[in-house]
């Protein structure tokens, strides 16, 4: 018999559709013209409106003509569906030239999230968006504004992800370098004089093309808003402030936290906030909203959009000079904002006491046959041509390396401080297999790079699941650690990397496996590679 809350939960549920074209097409999103993948036409692709509770489909059909694509729904648990996270080679086969493929996916809890390319380094091509889950109709915010706005960050380079993928893995070496310009909400400001001259008489660059006019906010004098502030960088930590304007933040990855004024918001790959900005300011003018690179000795000109009082003109220069930001190595002021943080009393979740496990995981970048990579506990990640989710469910124990992985590093004799006496490593596809509804305290320790007197900072995000400190991205800064408790409580095979897309591809993750026996039958879509 169907209990009457069943009714009225099929009832009440919704289902989002949307139907996407993924393809290449040539967009001039900082005004220098190249290859990027939209999605219907779009990049930052369309924005995902969900209410909490309802079900997403996105019918994703694959026209880039030569190329695999996956895609990654980031924060959303999948919660029963762990075959939808997107994540090529983890949790399904790439969807080929030419083929359809059908994410389906509930959104279970109200926030900001983001979607982005899983495979290979195609997010840094464009292949990013927003998911904006809304509360069931009738339940409030716990604050108050009149206007909701999303901002999505990006870096953007202008050699193509293969171009830059083939550097990575070549040797020598060729990092990605410093990006060429930052977008907001798709738009950027190339110095086009800065292009060779052949490529400006070809018309490569262009200052005048609307599509690189800077995105501008328009907002009502007296008016609160809410802007719920995405990045996705490939490798920049951003700093974002409005000029003259206060924000408050009020969640952060779809969780809420008591709310603590900033002018400032450092802001790491893979992580979403929402503040709170009242457009309380001399209304006769606009102001500059900038983007500012933190944590890298900067090379790329300060990212700019507008903050347009009504009824000023929306292009209308302010006529101050945009903030140049924060001190790119004041570590110290972004460490305290990571640690600002707090629940939100009302909605604290609080973590188990104790942890069942702990695994200690140091991050270090190395070389493996000459070629530079980063690794865990001295491995470096590759994924396995069988997607991990299809190996286990199916007992392929030949797909990956079955031995686990180690759970800490001698930490004895390694001097994080210092240059590594033995920077070789191993490539792995082992995987941590955690017994389901344990909890999990994985501690990151940052190391010195192959660059003496070098940390970077690395932003960590972790799928199928939130954390404790908060959200499922937390950055761990330049020899820092930084300790996180989870709950294995979600049956799947879950990524667990670093968000800076080039860091990822040299081998920065591990992955964890929790409760495989409990995954329910697997579609046919996501298989078709590797053994089967
Ligand atoms: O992965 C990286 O490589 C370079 C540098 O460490 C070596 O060139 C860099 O800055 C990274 O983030």
């Amino acid at each position: 018999m169907t209990e009457p809350a069943e009714i009225f939960s099929s009832v009440e549920a919704r289902t989002v559709y949307h139907k996407w074209e993924v393809k290449y097409e040539i967009k001039s999103p900082d005004c220098y013209k190249k290859l990027v993948i939209t999605i219907n036409g779009r990049s930052p692709g369309p924005t995902i409106f969900a209410q909490q509770g309802d079900t997403v489909f996105v019918e994703l059909k694959n026209s880039l003509w030569t190329e695999n694509v996956a895609v990654h729904w980031h924060g959303i648990r999948q919660l029963g569906t762990p075959w939808s996270d997107g994540a090529e080679g983890v949790t399904q086969c790439p969807i080929l030239p030419g083929e359809t493929f059908i994410y389906r996916f509930v959104v279970d809890r109200a926030g900001t999230y983001l979607y982005h390319g899983h495979y290979g380094m195609q997010r840094a091509a464009g292949l990013y968006g927003s998911i904006i889950v809304s509360l069931p109709e009738g339940v409030p915010e716990p604050f108050s504004y009149d206007y909701d706005q999303n901002i999505i960050l990006n870096d953007w380079y202008h050699a193509s992800t293969n171009e830059q993928a083939a550097g990575l893995s070549a040797i020598p070496f060729v990092f990605v370098g410093e990006p060429q310009s930052l977008l907001i909400n798709g738009r950027g400001k190339y110095n086009c004089s800065l292009s060779t001259a052949s490529g400006s008489a070809a018309g490569v660059c262009n200052t005048t093309n609307p599509e690189c006019s800077p995105y501008s906010l328009t907002v009502v004098p007296g008016k609160t808003y809410r802007l719920r502030i995405g990045s996705l960088t490939s490798l920049s930590a951003l700093a974002f402030e409005i000029e003259g304007h206060d924000m408050t933040v009020v969640e952060a990855d779809g969780n809420y936290v008591e709310p603590f004024a900033i002018r400032n918001l450092y802001i790491y790959s893979g992580e979403t906030y929402s503040v709170l900005v009242k457009a309380d300011q001399d209304s006769s003018r606009n102001y500059w909203a900038t983007i500012n690179v933190v944590a890298r000795n900067p090379a790329t000109p300060t990212g700019l959009a507008i903050f347009n009082y009504n009824p000023n003109h929306p292009q209308k220069q302010p006529p101050t000079a945009p903030a140049t930001g924060p001190l790119w190595n004041d570590t110290a002021s972004r460490l305290a904002q990571s640690l600002a943080f707090r629940a939100r009393q009302g909605f604290i979740n609080k973590p188990p006491v104790t942890a069942d496990r702990v695994i200690v995981l140091l991050n270090t970048q190395n070389k493996i046959d000459g070629h530079f990579k980063w690794s865990l506990n001295n491995l470096s990640l590759i994924l396995p041509q069988t997607p991990y989710l299809v190996a286990l469910k199916e007992n392929l124990t030949g797909a990956f390396a079955q031995d686990p992985p180690p759970d800490g590093y001698d930490v004895a004799n390694y001097d994080i401080h210092s240059l590594a006496e033995n920077v070789n490593a191993t490539s792995s596809n082992r995987i941590y297999r955690l017994r389901f509804n344990s909890t999990v305290d994985v501690i990151l320790q940052n190391a010195n790079s192959m660059t003496v007197k070098n940390s970077e900072t690395h932003p960590w995000h972790l799928h199928g699941h939130d954390f404790w400190v908060h959200g499922n991205t937390a950055p761990l800064h330049p020899y820092g650690w930084t300790a996180l408790r989870f709950r294995a409580d979600n049956p799947g095979v879950w990524a667990f990397h670093c968000h800076v897309e080039s860091h990822f591809y040299m081998g920065m993750g591990v992955v964890f496996e929790e409760g495989i026996e409990k995954v329910g039958e697997l579609p046919s879509s996501i298989r078709g590679c590797g053994e089967s």
